[in-house]
């Protein structure tokens, strides 16, 4: 009797696996909601440490929350000095998202309380992340520049004080607007690859550290959080508007992924980009250079291409690539700043596999061969 096959699931494709309570997308109306506020009214209403308290508590904060937010947030900003020396040995050919990757792995090993893994031991690491992340990130883009690091500022909220540690200064606060608006966008999105790492990190009882480390791996890749770095190389190999069309042809027909193209979840647009979209053109009439037109228009002509040739839509990586871009970010630091946003969204999900844990063990079906006996002597050569 033979039994009947079971029926694979690759890439745990419309598998659901669990619930959540941190966000969802709406299908039928191609939303997304945090703590069930639709994310366009926060990232138009809201700034990013109060979409974090959310995130984390449930309910955005009240004025005394937030204060008190704040002042925990900006006092943990700064790096203590073996903190800062490890990171200035690593390589400076080495990728910020492996230098990323081993800070938050570091801190980790540098917490006495890395193993307690009770709500308010893991709230206090999450904030000590969500402070620290930017502070290694606009250290190491001014590492790789040459220049030395600059210390946060306490009078700064999050996005105004990156932007100080990254160029010691702070652009106008449209520019800061369009970057805020990223970081609330980018903050969670469900069980999204690098997420569903962090859940299955978690699963086994591992600490916090060792979950954000896996996440921000996962993110690394280009088919999920690195695709807003590999968005701009694209735009760059192709480099004249007018060619758009010819080199999507020449892409698609060597089967080439097109960056910032495609989702698993949103098969009519991602709900996300049209905010980012806006927040970019606004970035691009404000820097009214031929370089920003240039690429604008060449952004607008893939885009159009790549919906005419293969009605796929472009994802938040696209339009928020050319947007850090036009921010004067070097292009390695776009997926570390994803990270300094999605920090939020992976620790309330370990938080949430936390409350409710099971161990995260999935089956697969064995096509390797047969069982056969070991030989007992190594094959003549
Ligand atoms: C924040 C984020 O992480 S968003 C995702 C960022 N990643 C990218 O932008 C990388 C480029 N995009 C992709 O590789 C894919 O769209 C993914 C990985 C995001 C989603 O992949 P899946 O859900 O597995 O979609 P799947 O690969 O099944 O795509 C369906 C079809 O569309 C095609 N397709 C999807 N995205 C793309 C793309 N970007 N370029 C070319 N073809 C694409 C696939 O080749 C496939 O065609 P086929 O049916 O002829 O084989
Ligand atoms: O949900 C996904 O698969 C990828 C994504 O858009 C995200 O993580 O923001």
């Amino acid at each position: 009797m033979s039994a009947t096959a079971p029926e694979i699931h690759r890439g745990l494709a419309g598998v659901v696996v669990d619930t959540t309570e941190i966000s969802t997308v709406i299908q039928e109306t191609n939303s997304l909601t945090y703590r069930g506020y639709p994310v366009q009214e926060l990232a138009a209403r809201r700034s990013f440490e109060e979409v974090a308290h959310l995130l984390w508590h449930g309910e955005l904060p009240d004025e005394a929350e937030l204060r008190d937010f704040q002042a925990r947030e900006r006092a943990l900003r700064p790096l203590d000095r073996t903190t800062a020396e490890l990171l200035t040995g690593l390589p400076r050919t080495c990728h910020p998202m492996d230098v990323l990757r081993t800070a938050v792995s570091f801190l980790g090993a540098e917490d006495p309380t890395e193993d307690d893994g009770s709500p308010a031991a893991n709230r206090t690491k999450s904030l000590t992340l969500l402070a620290k992340l930017p502070t290694v990130v606009a250290a190491d883009h001014r590492r790789r520049r040459g220049l030395d690091p600059i210390s946060p500022d306490p009078d700064l909220g999050y996005a105004e004080n990156f932007f100080h540690m990254c160029f010691g200064e702070v652009p106008d606060p449209d520019t800061v607007r369009c970057f805020e608006i990223s970081l609330v966008l980018y903050a969670e999105h469900s069980f999204n690859a690098s997420t569903f790492t962090a859940r299955v990190v978690t699963s086994t009882l591992s600490d916090l550290y060792s979950a954000v480390t896996a996440a921000v791996g996962a993110l690394k890749g280009p088919l999920h959080g690195g695709a807003n770095e590999a968005v701009m190389h694209m735009l760059e190999e192709i480099g004249d508007p007018d060619r758009a069309q010819e080199w999507l042809d020449g892409a698609l027909a060597a089967k080439r992924k097109i960056m910032g193209f495609g989702h698993r979840v949103y098969k009519h647009g991602d709900s996300r980009v049209p905010i980012m979209q806006t927040a970019l053109d606004r970035l691009v009439a404000r820097a009214a250079d031929p370089e920003a037109t240039r690429l604008a228009t060449l952004h607008t002509a893939l885009r159009h291409a790549m919906l005419q040739r293969k009605g796929i839509h472009p994802n938040l990586d696209y339009p928020a690539g050319l947007a850090y871009h036009l921010m004067g970010f070097d292009t390695s630091t776009f997926t570390p700043i994803f990270v300094m946003s999605r920090i939020t969204g992976w620790t309330a999900h370990i938080t949430e596999q936390l409350a409710h844990n099971t161990l995260i063990r999935p089956l697969a079906s064995y096509d390797g061969p047969h069982q056969r006996p070991v030989p007992t002597a190594l094959r003549p050569a």
